[in-house]
This record gives structure tokens, C-alpha cells and sequence, in this order.
């Protein structure tokens, strides 16, 4: 299974000019999670700051009980071992074909045989699509491929985490929905804990177990898919539907003067260019491929969401019981549109395929109903927070 994340009070800025502060949340074991946000938000920031490429001015992001913000460079050598990361262009070497690439981190932090070596790169390529494509050098093949290889190479050192930055760029939307598809098959097989960063809408709606999102110099929400996707949160709905309307602006926000004309322009008619109309609520998840095994970490995330299901908005309560089986519904004890709070917890004596024994306990980080995140500085919210751990 794949490493936690559990990130506090994380802040970095560069110089005056502060990132993003207070980041908490907690990426579960094995699961697939996505920081979405506007250009600019610090997501690759983010990203960078998880692997120690950057040095965060404080909190603590802790992997298997190491907190690499504070810890020393030999043991961030260590950690950084249990990474694997997928940058925006794949970061191939152009002279060298696929199989060196891909080859590269073997051959680099490993002392394994050319026969191994051989071995396993061949697996990573078959396992990415790419068998046959050896040969081939980064500039003869599409940008599709070329990111299938940079994953191929992020996977030799049989990761734990699995970081992805921006994987749609350049990509048109098929290709974008194989390379999802491809994400999800590998966390089917290999249980790596995922973190996608994207602005992608389609992929944020349908790929991730849980989604989070960086606006304001602030995490203004991490969940389960579900809370995200039902959230009335502006900044939440306006990015879900890729809207004019709402707060986030040309440049990273907007001030009022021009959200108000906005809004008298949308209610005398004029579009705002987003999509049609609002879609809201839950999407179907995308599922792995026919012949792929199901993900252990769909699987615990159902049970983790079940067990904290009490302490999200009703809206989201919904969400979730209603994606499910009848089968799960009744093993889970709850059923659609009953009323919110009625959750009663798993039957004991019903069996339901649930993979890894026991419910595990949720964990630290919970997105309590109370607690959802609003954005700083809307009136009438709690006392913002992106606090959070799906
Ligand atoms: N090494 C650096 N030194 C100074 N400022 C930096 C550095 N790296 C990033 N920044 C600044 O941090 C901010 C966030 O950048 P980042 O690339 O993380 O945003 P992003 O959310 O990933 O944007 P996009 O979606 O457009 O890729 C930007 O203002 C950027 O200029």
C-alpha cells in the first residue's frame, strides 16, 4: 500500500511574496487524490514542496514518520526514494530513446544487473502502453506517449507516492481521458498513493477519490470527491464549471466592483461562458479498465467515507449514498434520501467484499461539516480554514 501524507500548517512564499499558508490535509494511503486551483495558485509550489525540491518556511509533511520540512538531507534522500514524479512534459532526455530513459533512475540510484534492468523497464513500458516504442526517441513520438514514458520512468523505483503535474497540458481531451485512465489502472495495480495537480475540469469531476483546492494563498477545501462536487463553496462551483461568474478572475481574483457587474450582466442574460448550464453533483468515477483488478484503494476509501459519512454536508451525504450499489447500500446500512444523519454505520453480520480486513479508522483530518472551508474573506463563514484530510 502506499504512504500517507499528512501535511500541517504548511506555508512557503519566495521572498515577500507569500505562496500559499496553512496548508493541512492528509492524503490517504493508495488513494488518488487532486489539488486543483487558477494558474498561478502555487500548485506545482505544492508539488515541489512535497518532495523537498523546496524548502517550505513552516509546517511539517510527514511520510512514514519522517517530516521532511525539518528533517536531515540524507534521510529527504531516503524519503525522496519512495516518489515518483510525472512532470508537465514527461522531462525526457531528447538523446536517449524511451528505454534509456526510462532505464535512467535504475541505473542511477540502483545496482541492479542490465538482465533486471532490462526486465523492468520492459514491464513499466508494457504496463504504460508502450511496448515496442523502446527504440523510439522522445521527439518521434506524441506528447501522449512521451508523458506514458515519463510515467514508465517514474514507476521503475516502484514508487509509493506518485506525483503528477498538470497531465492534460498539452494533451486534446482524449488523450487527457486515457492518461486519467491509465493513472487510475496503474493505482489498481501498484496501490501507490496519488497526487494529481491539474485545472483540468473533466479530470477533476471523474478521476480522484478526493479532491482539494488552492485559491487565495489558501487551501480553501480538501474532501472526498463528493463534498467538492456538491459544493455551493463560489470558488469551488465557478472552477467545477469553468465559469466567468464568481470570484476567481483574468488574474487570480477579481475585486467586487467587477464581480457585481458580472453578475448584473448574468442576470440580464449575457453568458458567462462556462458550460451551459451548472452541473452539479456527483459524476460517475471513472473505472479501471476491464481485466484490470479493482483498486484496494477505491475500496478503503469507501469504507473511510462511510465510517466519517455523518460529518459531511448533507448534500454530499446524498451524493455518496446514492453512488452506490444497492449491494453497498445495504451493507453499508443506508439508503437515498433518508434523512441526513441517519447513517447507523456497516452492518456486522452482512458480508461485502471490502478488501484489507477491518474498517480502518478515518483519518486525522476529517472534513467535518461545520468545518468545510470557506473562502477567506466571504462574509457569513466560519472562521475559514482549508482544513482537511479526505
Ligand atoms: N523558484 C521560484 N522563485 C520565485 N517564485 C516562484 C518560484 N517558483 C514559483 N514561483 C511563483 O509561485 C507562484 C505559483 O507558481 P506555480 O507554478 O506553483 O503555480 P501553479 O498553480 O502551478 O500555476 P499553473 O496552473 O499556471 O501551472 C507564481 O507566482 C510563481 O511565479
Amino acid at each position: 500500500m502506499g504512504a500517507e501524507v499528512v501535511i500541517e500548517g504548511l506555508t512557503k512564499s519566495f521572498g515577500r511574496q507569500t505562496i500559499w499558508r496553512d496548508v493541512t490535509l492528509t492524503l490517504p494511503p493508495g488513494e488518488v487524490s487532486a489539488m486543483l486551483g487558477p494558474s498561478g495558485t502555487g500548485k506545482s509550489v505544492f508539488l515541489k514542496s512535497m518532495i523537498g525540491l523546496l524548502k517550505p518556511d513552516r509546517g511539517r509533511c510527514v511520510i512514514n514518520g519522517v517530516d521532511i520540512v525539518t528533517c536531515s538531507e540524507h534521510k529527504l534522500y531516503e524519503i525522496r526514494k519512495l516518489f515518483g514524479v510525472l512532470f508537465q512534459d514527461g522531462a525526457l532526455f531528447g538523446s536517449m530513446n524511451l528505454f534509456d530513459n526510462v532505464a535512467f533512475p535504475l541505473r542511477e540510484h540502483t545496482k541492479k544487473s542490465e538482465t533486471e534492468i532490462r526486465r523492468i523497464v520492459l514491464e513499466k513500458l508494457d504496463m504504460t502502453g508502450l511496448a515496442g516504442a523502446e527504440k523510439k526517441l522522445p521527439g518521434e513520438i506524441s506528447g501522449g506517449m512521451r508523458k506514458r514514458a515519463g510515467l514508465a520512468r517514474a514507476l521503475v523505483l516502484d514508487p509509493e507516492i506518485i506525483l503528477v503535474d498538470e497531465p492534460d497540458s498539452g494533451l486534446d481531451p482524449v488523450r487527457t481521458t486515457y492518461i486519467s485512465q491509465l493513472f487510475l489502472d496503474v493505482n489498481a495495480q501498484i496501490d501507490a498513493t496519488f497526487l494529481i495537480v491539474s485545472h483540468n475540469i473533466n479530470l477533476a469531476r471523474t478521476v480522484p477519490d478526493n479532491l482539494g483546492m488552492l485559491f487565495r494563498k489558501e487551501l480553501v477545501m480538501f474532501g472526498p470527491r463528493e463534498v467538492l462536487l456538491t459544493s455551493e463553496e463560489p470558488v469551488v462551483a465557478q472552477f467545477l464549471n469553468g465559469r466567468k461568474l464568481g470570484p476567481i478572475g483574468m488574474s487570480e481574483e477579481k475585486d467586487s466592483a467587477t464581480m457585481a457587474r458580472e453578475e448584473a450582466e448574468a442576470e440580464a442574460g449575457h453568458g458567462d461562458g462556462g458550460l451551459n448550464e451548472d452541473v452539479r453533483g456527483v459524476v460517475p468515477q471513472m473505472q479501471v479498465s476491464p481485466g484490470v483488478e479493482e483498486r484496494a484503494g477505491a475500496k478503503r476509501r469507501m469504507d473511510r467515507v462511510m465510517r466519517i459519512l455523518h460529518t459531511l454536508p448533507p448534500v454530499a451525504q446524498e451524493g455518496i449514498i446514492e453512488s452506490l450499489t444497492p449491494e453497498q447500500q445495504r451493507y453499508y446500512n443506508v439508503r437515498p434520501n433518508a434523512a441526513p444523519g441517519q447513517y447507523a454505520g456497516p452492518q456486522e453480520t452482512q458480508q461485502f467484499p471490502a478488501v484489507g480486513g477491518p474498517v480502518p479508522d478515518q483519518h486525522q483530518g476529517q472534513l467535518p461539516a461545520d468545518q468545510v472551508a470557506r473562502i477567506p474573506g466571504t462574509a457569513g463563514g466560519p472562521p475559514r480554514h482549508g482544513q482537511g484530510g479526505a
